[in-house]
């Protein structure tokens, strides 16, 4: 019997994803705006241990200082009743037209340096409410011609921001890292740092780069048209996975944003395998949109679905990994001898071209046994052993 999610399971949700009104592109919202106290009291009451926010999403944009002030003690107050914490914040530097052409890398000089005071004007309340992960999704930084934006000169400013920001947590004594989320596109024609590799590669470039890390989403991995399962090994290869967003998606379209396995399945089992065994222990954090069609009731309902389906998949992964058939098919595809260094101890590439034992006719007949390997990890996703 599977169990229900508890505050242990680190389960967190973004105000934004509950709280998503249904308005897309071609139609309006067809659901009310949501408290973010009452998103508060049912997400705990669902087993959620956070909430992520954006700025916006807890104090509409221009709000006076008084207006502010009082949403965030409200707020608080009732995080504290509910027993719920804030482990990531971010800014919303999308929605505003004045972000039309980005934020951080606008070619307005005086957006971007608005956009940067939006940032450290929330990261003081992030700090302020136990926040450790500050993450940036660039949603708008990008173009739909290439005529209109000089992506060296962009990729300059992001790192300016970026080493303007890294600078500003380390003054403060902040104990906040930041994630970059990457999105291939949408809303902008193309998106800069695109995918988990290119954020990767971005760090790199930066002044404080081990407080810089990655947010990958599922969906935006799968958008581009790849295995989000390799990127986020990579991300943890790296030192790099700070923080993940977790949700559903069919293939390269738009950005659906579905319920945590309710895109590719498959990929969704493998990717909990690897959360839960490969030394991942941050939250388990859902950005998704409940479905436009569904009223009240039906958000609560697919915050449920997500923490679920989560759990069904840990539970059938930890199976997957305790059953003999599984270890006896890992044997024969060699998947442990990977980890095993190629040159054995003490060898250097002299002895690897002395070495002429090697008959590769032999070697090339030999099976890797990944279709029956394959075919166990299926019956464990469904259930069926
Ligand atoms: C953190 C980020 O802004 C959240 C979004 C908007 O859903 C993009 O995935
Ligand atoms: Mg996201
Ligand atoms: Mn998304």
């Amino acid at each position: 019997m599977t169990s229900t999610p508890t505050p242990a399971d680190r389960f967190s949700f973004g105000l934004w994803t509950v709280g998503w009104r249904g308005a897309d592109p071609f139609g309006d919202p067809t659901r009310e705006a949501l408290d973010p106290v009452e998103a508060v009291q049912r997400l705990a009451e669902l087993g959620a241990y956070g909430v992520s926010f954006h700025d916006d999403d807890l104090i509409p944009f221009g709000a006076d200082e008084a207006d502010r002030t009082h949403r965030i003690a409200r707020w608080r107050k009732a995080l504290d009743a509910a027993g719920l914490v804030v482990p990531m914040a971010t800014t919303n530097l999308f929605s505003h037209p004045v972000f039309k052409d980005g934020g951080l890398t606008s070619n307005d000089r005086s957006v971007r340096r608005f956009a940067l005071r939006k940032v450290l004007r929330n990261l003081d309340l992030a700090a302020e409410l136990g926040a450790a992960t500050y993450v940036l999704w660039g949603g708008r930084e990008g173009s739909e011609t290439d005529a209109g934006k000089d992506v060296r000169a962009a990729l300059e400013r992001y790192r300016e921001a970026m080493n303007i920001l890294t600078q500003y947590v380390t003054d403060q004594h902040y104990p906040i890292r930041f994630a970059l989320e990457p999105k291939p596109n949408e809303p902008r024609g193309d998106i800069l740092l695109p995918t988990i590799g290119h954020a990767l590669a971005f760090i790199s470039s930066l002044d404080r780069p081990e407080l810089v890390g990655v947010n990958p989403e599922v969906g935006h991995e799968q958008m581009a048209g790849l295995n989000v399962v390799h990127g986020v090994s990579q991300a943890l290869w790296q030192g790099k996975l700070f923080h993940i967003d977790l949700n559903g998606q069919r293939g390269p379209r738009f950005d659906q944003d579905l319920i945590f396995g309710h895109g590719d399945l498959l990929s969704a089992f493998f990717l909990v395998d690897l959360l839960e065994h490969g030394g991942y222990h941050g939250p388990r954090h859902f950005d998704y949109k409940p479905l436009r069609t569904e009223d009240r009731a039906g958000v609560w309902a697919s915050a449920a679905a997500n923490m679920r389906t989560y759990l069904l998949l840990r539970e059938r992964a930890a199976a997957f990994r305790a059953d003999p058939e599984v270890h006896r098919a890992l044997e024969t595809s060699k998947v442990a001898q990977l980890s095993i260094p190629t040159l054995r101890r003490g060898e250097t590439y002299r002895d690897l071209l002395a070495d002429n034992e090697f008959d590769p006719r032999a070697a090339g007949e030999k099976g890797y046994g990944f279709v029956e390997l394959s075919q166990l990890a299926l019956e464990h996703a469904l259930g069926a052993r």
